[in-house]
């Protein structure tokens, strides 16, 4: 096929594709002349392109080497309805990702099958156009490691399950690589264009071992193909700029990326060859970004010396010009599909970056800050995960007080059982002294009690997080959870063992810690943040940045990167 003999025509009224009759005479642009991008993007399209609303020319196809769907003036609806199919389904306002999709839909119909890729782990799919050239990389859902269908024996679980890492769930990773895309402002980091799609009639694989009845359609990312002559790990990283290295960090730690080996970083080399430097990056494969809770990142940087170097001038400005909450409205705007715990994620880490960027840290240091060590088979939280412990066990302590008052506020305003609580002169007895009149008590109705923390931690603790103190908290909330005879009264009315689920949890992880060298110990459980009410989540917030500003005081990255590079390093 010769791409100057087709047109491409959207339809303003319904921003899609409209059939396109060439008129006798007409002069129809070249393929080179149409811009697609800016006739694509213009016209805001975000429906089905499916092949038979793409109209073309074809002057030198014969209908006998092609695909059905090409003679439109013979087909059936029924043709139409089995003709191989592609449309964008999240990230539609993300840029040049329509004319993507469109390249892919001609490829298609001109009868272009999708190859497997023989590496990675998951199903990865080339799409060619018809004179050879790569276009896209697919990977659908159910291909992923681990899924239902996945092509390389690593088969076997249901979408939803757990994936590779217990923070993401088998068949979100396709909406991640759309994230990622959308997240990386300007091409920062270089991501390629990449949108999540839904393709129809497409063979992809199915294992036949499954018994439940096949799907004609499959959800997969879509993503530009990049030429590259390597990928990172074939290569030393001393040929890599500080600046490439940097934008993909920059992104990564933005996303919490779980799976930033060096496989995942493309390299292209320069029209000047292998000069030092000349090296373009292009990071690829986010399936495993903004997990639902905070988990152990891979960074395959972390130790190339250029991580070291401090951030230059134009990458603080990007990093200042970051806004968590705008990022995440994108998210939630474009990508329904992903969950608020992940777009929390997102926050959380931009936070971190922009706090410690401006506070003087450098790359390496923020991304080992995000890292969990390992002792002697032992995984220990993350900096990170500890700051949020902390602010998370401080919130709550604010709010099972303010829970506490409304509750007290309550039986005030019944003026019931008041006497069991008075002391003589009608003031509240403390914590203790009022558990055992309540256990004691040969009252049949309970009035509802929550466990109290410290008074003396009370409102000070949350307006100033620096007198909060991590053992001083844990060794109150151990001993409050320990007491099995402890019990709650919800406000319906029915009594709960403060024993189980969450308390238990919690409980369980306060145990495990070492408050002395503060080694807290993973119990395979990451923190999240998804199920905090927006108001806990904005005093979360407020909590996390205080104590984020502690952590960094004292720390210097010029020190660090001079350690790390010694003297023989220069870039
Ligand atoms: N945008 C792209 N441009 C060029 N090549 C690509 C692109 N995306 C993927 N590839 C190629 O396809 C291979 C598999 O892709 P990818 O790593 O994304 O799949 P995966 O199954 O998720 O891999 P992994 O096992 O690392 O999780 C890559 O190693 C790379 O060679």
């Amino acid at each position: 096929m010769r791409f100057n003999k087709m047109a491409v025509a959207i339809n303003p009224q319904n921003h899609g594709f409209k059939q396109f009759v060439r008129p006798p005479r007409c002069k129809i642009p070249s393929f080179s002349q149409l811009d697609y991008n800016n006739i694509l993007e213009s016209s805001q399209t975000s429906l089905t392109h499916s092949l038979h609303h793409v109209p073309f020319e074809f002057s030198n196809i014969q209908k006998s080497f092609s695909t059905p769907c090409l003679s439109l003036s013979t087909r059936t609806e029924e043709d139409i309805e089995s003709n191989p199919r592609v449309e964008i389904i999240g990230g539609h306002h993300a840029p040049k990702v329509h004319a993507l999709v469109v390249e892919v839909a001609i490829a298609m119909a001109s009868g272009v099958k999708p190859e497997l890729l023989a590496s990675g782990l998951g199903g990865a799919y080339l799409f060619r156009a018809t004179n050879g050239n790569a276009i896209a990389v697919a990977k659908p859902a159910d291909e992923e490691p681990l899924a239902l269908n996945n092509p390389k024996g690593f088969a076997g679980r249901m979408l939803g399950q757990p994936d590779m890492k217990r923070s993401i769930k088998i068949g979100e990773t396709g909406v991640r690589e759309s994230a990622a895309y959308l997240l990386d402002h300007d091409g920062f980091a270089g991501v390629p264009p990449t949108t999540l799609v839904k393709f129809s009639h497409v063979t992809f694989n199915i294992n036949n071992s499954q018994s439940i009845p096949t799907s004609t359609y499959k959800i997969a990312s879509l993503q530009r193909f990049m030429e590259h002559d390597y990928d990172a790990g074939d290569l030393g990283a001393s040929g890599f700029s500080v600046a490439s290295i940097h934008r993909v960090g920059i992104l990564d730690i933005r996303l919490l990326n779980l799976d930033r080996h060096a496989g995942n970083i493309l390299v292209k080399h320069g029209k000047e060859s292998y000069a030092v430097d000349s090296a373009e990056l292009v990071p690829i494969d986010h399936g495993l970004c903004l997990p639902e809770s905070l988990d152990d990142p891979y960074f395959e940087w972390l130790h190339w010396p250029q991580a070291s170097i401090p951030f230059s001038e134009s990458e603080m400005e990007y990093i200042c010009g970051l806004d968590p909450f705008k990022d995440a409205d994108l998210l939630r705007n474009e990508l329904p599909s992903i969950r608020e715990s992940s777009i929390r994620v997102l926050v959380v880490c931009t936070i971190l970056l922009k706090q410690a960027a401006t506070s003087g840290l450098c790359l390496a240091q923020i991304g080992e800050m995000m890292t969990r060590k390992c002792y002697g088979g032992l995984e220990e939280w993350s900096a990170l995960e500890k700051i949020c412990f902390s602010a998370k066990v401080n919130i709550e302590s604010k709010i099972k007080e303010d829970d506490q008052s409304i509750c007290e506020e309550k039986e005030r305003s019944v003026g019931i059982f008041q006497f069991d609580y008075e002391d003589g002169d009608g003031s509240y007895q403390e914590d203790e002294e009022a558990d055992e009149i309540l256990q004691g008590s040969a009252i049949t109705a309970k009035p509802p009690k929550i466990p109290r923390f410290s008074s003396v931690r009370s409102m000070s603790t949350i307006a100033n997080p620096s007198v909060f103190h991590y053992e001083e908290e844990c060794d109150y909330l151990n001993n409050k959870f320990r007491s099995s005879d402890t019990l709650i009264v919800n406000d319906g009315g029915k009594e709960d063992n403060i024993n189980d689920s969450d308390s238990q949890k919690t409980s369980a992880m306060l145990m495990s810690m070492s408050f002395g060298t503060k080694n807290y110990k993973n119990d395979g459980e990451g923190i999240s943040f998804g199920e905090m009410s927006s108001e806990q989540w904005s005093l979360f917030l407020e909590v996390f940045e205080k104590l984020l500003l502690e952590a960094f005081e004292g720390k210097n990255c010029m020190c660090l990167s001079k350690q790390r590079l010694g003297s023989s390093c220069e870039f």
